[in-house]
């Protein structure tokens, strides 16, 4: 038995050095950075949104952890959203699992008695921003990044609980105005409306992230944790009590002509794009 564990061990290091993880955790003292991991650009596939999940949950469960600060291992994004190709050309199953997987981790995120904040470097789309809004606070880099629901000007619609925590954020008139448009802000602009809590240069996201991190903290525990779930769950229990009606309708709203032609358009304009930047 204990001859055999170097080799037991050889292959768990083997197996990690070729399976790159999609979230990275680094536990400091009290709190941990989770830092999305899948690149080029952290779309949220369905494996993604798992490991966030599973990150949050594995962190909930140690004793030692009071909260998290959520970041990216790419400074230019944060998230590009969900993984479009999860959702062009699907396989029924796999999507609402998929679904599913999204489903969870919002209500993870959301509803997590850690404090959460979200260090935002780099630009923050769709499924990205919702990640961010499910954190307790957000601060952002000024300059390029942009954050918002641009679901619209994909063609689809953002589900009910996307828009329930964008009003929750910065209210109702600011989301009917984002969410309708499809509107994207740099730090500045969300700082003004309430999206972002703090705007401040790429080099001090961290240092601004952790202080925020440490105010919430600062708090007697039970005093806010029951006042996060006080309100947040309202939200949260929307969706809980009407999970496979949701995931049904994705999947038959996803399955429509109208939107797999929009999200092919959408795909084909991403990829000329990129393709435009790696000619140059
Ligand atoms: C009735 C209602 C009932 C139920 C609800 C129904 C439906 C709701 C449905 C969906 C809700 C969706 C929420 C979402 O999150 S949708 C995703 C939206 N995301 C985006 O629009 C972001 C798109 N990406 C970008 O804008 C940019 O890529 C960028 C700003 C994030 C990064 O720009 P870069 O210049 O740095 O990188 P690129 O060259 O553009 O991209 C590199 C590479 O990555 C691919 N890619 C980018 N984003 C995605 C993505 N979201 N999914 C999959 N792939 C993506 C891109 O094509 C490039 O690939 P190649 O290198 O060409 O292979």
């Amino acid at each position: 038995m204990l001859r055999c564990l170097p080799t037991f061990r050889a292959r768990a290091a083997r197996a990690m050095s070729t399976t790159p993880s999609l979230v990275q955790i680094e536990k400091k003292d009290n709190y941990a950075i989770v830092r999305l991991s899948r690149a080029p650009v952290n779309s949220l596939n369905m494996e993604l949104l798992q490991a966030i999940d599973e990150a949050v949950q594995s962190l909930e469960q140690d004793k030692n952890i009071k909260g998290m600060i959520l970041s990216s291992t790419n400074p230019k994004i944060f998230s590009a959203g969900l993984d479009i190709t999860e959702m062009y050309q699907p396989k029924t199953k796999r999507l609402r699992e998929f679904w599913r997987a999204f489903q969870n981790t919002y209500l993870r995120l959301y509803t997590t008695p850690l404090a959460t904040v979200a260090a935002i470097e780099g630009h923050s789309p769709a499924g990205g921003c919702l990640l961010a809004m499910c954190c307790d606070s957000r601060v952002m880099s000024l300059g390029g990044p942009l954050i918002g629901l641009n679901e619209t000007k994909l063609g689809i619609v953002a589900p009910f609980w996307m828009r329930d925590v964008m009003v929750n954020t910065i209210g109702h008139r600011e989301t009917e105005k984002m969410l309708g448009l499809g509107l994207q802000v740099n730090a500045l602009r969300g700082k003004e409306i309430g999206l972002i809590d703090e705007a401040v240069p790429v080099e001090q996201v961290h240092s601004v992230a952790e202080k925020l991190l440490l105010e919430w903290l600062s708090i007697p525990s039970s005093a806010r944790k029951l006042t996060k779930a006080m309100m947040r769950d309202e939200t949260a229990q929307k969706l809980r009590s009407r999970l496979d009606e949701d995931r049904s309708n994705f999947v038959d709203f996803c399955e429509t002509d109208k939107v797999q032609s929009a999200l092919a358009g959408y795909l084909a304009a991403l990829k000329k794009k990129a393709e435009a930047k790696a000619a140059k």
